[in-house]
């Protein structure tokens, strides 16, 4: 499971939890505008907007999970286990593999507006990035600091949802997903009127109660309305360590605690890292399951006209400010 937010103070802020039961050894990772990204179908991006994000690395390639580019387009790709198909090629679209299809997209716009243009023509194929690889079910949200939009490959075709709420969790389908948030419409974060029953003398017990009812589980579906709650109620100022720390504070709130989500084999899902791009700076702010120390790379202290991409693997060692 996964969960992604966009998120807007003065900056606008975008960023995910990775939850999952095993890695890849993914590394924070900055491609350059010359790295040449091969593509299956299309001829390769020579020249492409820089990037900066989370990348496994095979056969010296960078596989994005998600990514920022330069003009402060944000894109991540979440599990979509079941209901992500994926086509034969057709000779008359853009043919785009699954793991291609985040360079694709940042590489070459600025803007979601500019991504709905590219997206007319994107058929993503059935490839897998090598024989030992599945092809990863995914969707993905595509975000900059006007607009979200979630990407959904299904059996009747891609599917483009305006994002007004800017989270992505996984399953169902997202379009079933916003129609569940009806159901909590009469949830607040101010105490409610006793319109139960007036003659009843109801008491505040506690604070919060306005929010009796919201999900705390570990389901996707769950995770994507604590998490649209928490965005929509957020409160904080507008520079930026307040902002990244709120950030880092929503997406706390669907984080997923090593035990509670058994996998089987004495494997369990978790946060394994959580991040939050400043989208105008481009400065990528992350930590991991054992790791609470934020750690920060900036896309704009990188050589950004190289062709190499440069890697850092993700500091998961806890950092401890020992007072004495
Ligand atoms: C598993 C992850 C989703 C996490 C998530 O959503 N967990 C909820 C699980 S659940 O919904 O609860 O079941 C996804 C997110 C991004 C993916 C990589 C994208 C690049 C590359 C694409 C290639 O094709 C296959 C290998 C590859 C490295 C991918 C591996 C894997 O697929 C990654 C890590």
């Amino acid at each position: 499971m996964c969960t992604a937010v966009s998120f807007k103070t003065k900056d606008h802020y975008f960023g995910r939890n990775f939850d999952f039961d095993f890695s890849y050894s993914e590394q924070a990772v900055i491609t350059p505008r010359e790295f040449e990204f091969k593509l299956r179908e299309l001829s390769a991006l020579k020249k492409h907007y820089a990037l900066v994000g989370i990348a496994a690395i095979f056969d010296d390639v960078p596989l994005y999970y998600d990514a920022v580019n330069e003009y402060g387009l944000g894109m991540a790709g979440l599990n979509f286990e079941g209901n992500a198909v994926f086509n034969e090629i057709d000779p008359n679209m853009d043919n785009v593999a699954p793991y291609e299809f985040i360079p694709y997209i940042l590489g070459q716009c600025k803007t979601v507006a500019e991504a709905r243009v590219l997206l007319e023509k994107v058929n993503l194929v059935n490839l897998a990035f090598s024989d030992n690889l599945p092809v990863a079910s995914l969707h993905w949200i595509i975000a900059d600091k006007d607009e979200s939009i979630v990407v959904e490959p299904l059996a009747d075709g891609l599917k483009i949802y305006d994002d007004p709420v800017g989270v992505l969790t996984n399953n169902p389908t997202f379009d079933r997903q916003l129609f569940n948030l009806n159901n909590y419409r009469g949830l607040s974060a101010k105490t409610p009127e006793n319109t139960f029953d007036p003659n009843a003398d109801l008491d505040v017990y506690s604070r919060g109660m306005g929010t009796l009812g919201l999900p705390g589980d570990l389901t996707s579906s769950s995770r994507f309305v604590k998490a649209t709650f928490t965005r929509a109620h957020s409160v904080c100022d507008d520079d930026e360590n307040s902002s990244v720390s709120q950030f880092f504070h929503i997406l706390g709130s669907v984080a997923q605690q090593k035990g509670c989500c058994d996998v089987g084999n004495d494997e369990y899902e978790y946060t394994i890292y959580s991040n939050c791009y400043n989208t105008e700076t481009g400065v990528m702010y992350y930590r991991t399951y054992y790791n609470s120390q934020l750690t920060a790379l900036d896309l704009r202290k990188a050589d950004l006209d190289s062709d190499k991409y440069v890697a850092f693997p993700l500091i998961e060692t806890q950092q401890i400010n020992h007072l004495n």
